[in-house]
């Protein structure tokens, strides 16, 4: 189970986030939404360790605040948006970098057959098995985003921190990205905590939201019940007016598909 308590965060001059506080317990997944620049990834970085903050982190009860970057890497892994490649590693190789915190422990170094079989399930779950001699150099991006995707599974957290990575993917990998994580976290009670600007798509993983404006909470609690007018206060715009005037524009092509 995470707990966050009261976390407030920044980078040096005054906090960002300010005395934010919510619950995943396993198997549960939870979407943090918001506009550009109201903390979602300074948040997701607080709780991971990556910048100082104050208020509790807890993860099954442990002070993450009090733990090494290592420790909290074996547990929370952090997929963001893919950065690009710029090392001409192969697929196999990039996806091995994910076991880089469990082969550092051992006296000798070097992968074992725990960590193959970490990489083997991860390269099959993200149907990458077939290219995993090729570069990455030479991956399309959505192929990349599988890669990086891959070598978070190959970590085996139990938390998964999703920093917008649905960049570059089509609707299908989109689609298929969710559905993969929402079903990685209910059948290994894991967990991801996932900023998704696409809020149809984060309905997808999950109906649980934290609702944030200029770094504090406006709402936690089910994205259902949260309301139009919530929502644009989250974000400016008239979010459920625009999805349904999007779904009238659209409706022709449901009539036809009924007619089928
Ligand atoms: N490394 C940094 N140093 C200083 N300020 C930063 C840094 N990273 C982010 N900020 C500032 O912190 C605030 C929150 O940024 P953050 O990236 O957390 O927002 P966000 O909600 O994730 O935005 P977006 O949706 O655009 O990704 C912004 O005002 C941003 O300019």
């Amino acid at each position: 189970m995470l707990e966050v308590k009261g976390l407030s965060a920044g980078y040096g001059e005054g906090d960002v986030i300010h005395d934010i506080s919510f619950t995943v317990n396993y198997g549960e997944n939870l979407c943090i939404l918001g506009e550009n620049g109201c903390g979602k990834t300074t948040l997701l970085r607080a709780v991971a360790g990556l910048i100082p903050a104050s208020g509790e982190a807890l993860l099954d009860g442990e002070n993450l605040m009090a733990m090494k970057r290592g420790e909290i890497a074996a547990r929370i892994a952090v997929l963001s948006q893919s950065a690009g490649a710029y090392f001409d590693y192969t697929v196999e190789e990039t996806v091995m970098l994910g076991r880089y915190r469990h082969m550092r422990g051992r006296l000798f170094g070097g992968a074992d057959d725990g960590d193959r079989a970490a990489v083997e399930e991860a390269l099959e779950a993200t149907g990458l098995s077939e290219l995993r001699r090729r570069s990455i150099l030479g991956l399309s991006g959505g192929q990349l985003q599988r890669v990086f995707l891959a070598r978070t599974l190959a970590q085996q957290p139990r938390i998964i921190f999703l920093d917008e990575p649905t960049n570059h993917l089509d609707l299908k990998h989109q689609l298929g990205l969710i559905e993969y994580l929402k079903s990685w976290s209910s059948a290994g009670e894991r967990s991801v905590v996932g900023v998704l600007h696409d809020i149809n798509l984060a309905r997808r993983l999950t109906d649980r939201a934290l609702l944030m404006k200029e770094g504090r909470t406006l709402y936690l609690g089910s994205l259902a019940e949260a309301g139009p007018a919530l929502l644009e206060e989250a974000y400016g715009v008239d979010v459920a007016g625009y999805m349904l005037d999007s779904l009238k524009k659209w409706e022709v092509c449901a009539d036809v598909s009924k007619s089928l």
